[in-house]
């Protein structure tokens, strides 16, 4: 699915006006009811409403759902914001439908205009959508931070206002919503941590764009999900024997960290890697030997970093602790292997130590940091749409993938190309899990799936898993081995 800046949501519109073809003023009509009818399915039914409308189109939609409500016998109350000028065509087309039902309407034009809201109330947020060209001050910042005071609970119309759907506003007075209702498809705004506290729950309402659209565009960024997925994962031949699905090597492990290594090795085993090979500390040969007796084990003196050659990718950094001894270790594996490998957590931390290191890593490998790993790498960002920029960047600068973990992880790859994963949930934000992440893409990768492919695949995966150990016990219970177990469901939900 991609997801689109806002002219390209803005000429999807125009082009479904103009091929299906619809009056602006209908597919208005269409969004709104769709709102309309999602309130009713979730528990709104009979609540009172009071509905906050800008005069432009975001507003108009809020008219449409008033008049809606109100025709349905329902109690509504419609304050509309004064911007000094008549509002938009359909704006005003629907404001003289709505006269003709039983809702209040009511005008604020000044400071003195702004009442309580009655607590029992849901509020409708329709004062600014897409069309939003500057941070919301004067009377619409006062409105805003009124309905935020008011405790009552909000739901936005299409993007909280004062929220840009392309650009940080981070700093600037927004609508904290406990729903948003947006339209076809995700906008890059509702994928960023920084907007958590306003977007709430995002709902996606089908409006009928029309698809025939989507072929002409190329999007800023693609949602990673099951289709994409499905169709990058290959069934197995019948013939085939573990030779075909590659040896993949894992550098991890010190003492006290053996944990991390055995998830990466269990969760590499689980990818469907052929053959898997650990380079351990030698005190944890019995743990991942019990743990893991499907992996060969390599012991020795700093991993013992021999004939590397010979297996078809790497995943290293895994509790591999970052004494100095691991910059010898990681100099080496990167001049023994110069194949696309996965590099992780303390791996990450020895190069943001050694910034040489980076313009040593193979081309087209994986790089997995969490945010606090990436600004040692790369330093900090002023927010989370510069932080995205920073790692297309960096991908291109040095040739490789970066995996930016987070909820919508973000894949950046050295084509300029950036993905945003949409499978997860916050139960996995536990220790271990990026351990698990790497072992899924190291076997990917040792399966031959391209780096880009394996980058996708391994992250959404990863994140199916854990949306289904969720829902098999909870988010508070889950942990990383849990991802693991229900990988193979992962798999099998694909298909
Ligand atoms: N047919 C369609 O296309 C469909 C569109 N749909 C809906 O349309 C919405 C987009 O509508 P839109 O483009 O009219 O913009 P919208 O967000 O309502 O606001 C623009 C107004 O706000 C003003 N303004 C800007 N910034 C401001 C600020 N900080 N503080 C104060 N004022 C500010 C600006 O005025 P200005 O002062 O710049 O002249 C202008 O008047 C979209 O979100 C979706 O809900 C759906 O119905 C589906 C079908
Ligand atoms: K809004």
């Amino acid at each position: 699915m991609q997801i689109f800046a806002t002219e390209q949501i803005r000429a999807w519109d125009e082009y479904t006006i103009r091929h299906e073809p619809i009056a602006s003023v209908d597919l208005m009509e269409r969004a709104a009811t769709a709102c309309y009818e999602w309130l009713l399915q979730h528990h709104y039914k009979g609540r009172s409403f009071s509905i906050f409308c800008g005069k432009g189109n975001n507003g108009g939609d809020g008219l449409v759902i008033a008049r809606l409500l109100a025709q349905s016998n329902h109690s509504v109350t419609v304050y509309i914001l004064e911007f000094g000028h008549k509002g938009t065509e359909d704006f005003q087309i629907n404001l003289a439908r709505l006269h003709e039902t039983a809702a209040s309407i009511l005008f604020i034009s000044s400071n003195e205009a702004i009442h309580p809201i009655p607590s029992q109330d849901v509020v409708i947020d329709a004062l600014l959508g897409s069309g939003i060209n500057r941070p919301a001050d004067g009377l619409t910042a006062e409105l805003i931070q009124h309905i935020n005071n008011s405790g009552n609970e909000v739901i936005a119309i299409d993007i909280p206002s004062g929220l840009y759907v392309d650009h940080s506003a981070k700093g600037n007075i927004v609508i904290k919503a406990r729903h948003t209702l947006s339209f076809q498809c995700f906008k890059p705004a509702f994928l960023m941590p920084e907007n958590a506290e306003s977007i709430g729950d995002v709902h996606l309402l089908d409006i009928g764009l029309l698809p025939g659209f989507l072929e002409q565009q190329a999007a800023p960024f693609q949602l990673v999900d099951q289709a994409m997925v499905s169709a990058i994962i290959r069934p197995r031949n019948p013939f085939d024997h573990k030779g075909d699905y590659g040896h993949a090597a894992i550098i991890a492990g010190s003492y006290g960290m053996m944990g991390a290594a055995v998830l990466c090795a269990r969760a590499c085993l689980r990818s469907g890697v052929g053959k898997l090979t650990c380079h351990i500390p030698t005190q944890g040969y019995t743990i991942m030997q019990v743990s893991a007796p499907e992996a060969m084990c390599r012991t020795g003196e700093n991993h013992s970093p021999h004939e590397l050659e010979k297996y078809d990718t790497i995943g290293v950094g895994p509790g591999l602790g970052t004494h100095v001894e691991n910059f010898d270790l990681l100099n080496s594996v990167f001049e023994q292997n110069r194949r696309p490998m996965v590099i992780d957590a303390d791996a990450l931390n020895l190069i943001g130590q050694e910034k040489a290191l980076l313009k040593q890593i193979p081309p087209g490998s994986i790089i997995t940091p969490h945010p606090k790993e990436f600004e040692r790498l790369f330093g900090k960002t002023a927010n989370d749409y510069d932080r995205i920029q920073l790692a297309l960047q960096k991908a291109a600068e040095y040739n490789i993938y970066i995996v930016l973990k987070g909820r919508y992880t973000f894949i950046a790859s050295p084509d300029g190309r950036g993905y945003f994963n949409s499978s997860g949930n916050p139960g996995m934000a536990t220790g271990g899990t990026g351990d698990v992440l790497t072992g899924i893409i190291t076997g990917l990768l040792a399966q031959k799936y391209s780096s880009l492919h394996a980058a996708l695949a391994g992250v959404f995966l990863h994140g199916r898993s854990g949306d289904l150990a969720a829902a098999y016990s909870s988010q508070p219970s889950l942990i990383a081995s849990d991802l693991i177990e229900f990988l193979g469901q992962a798999y099998q939900s694909l298909t």
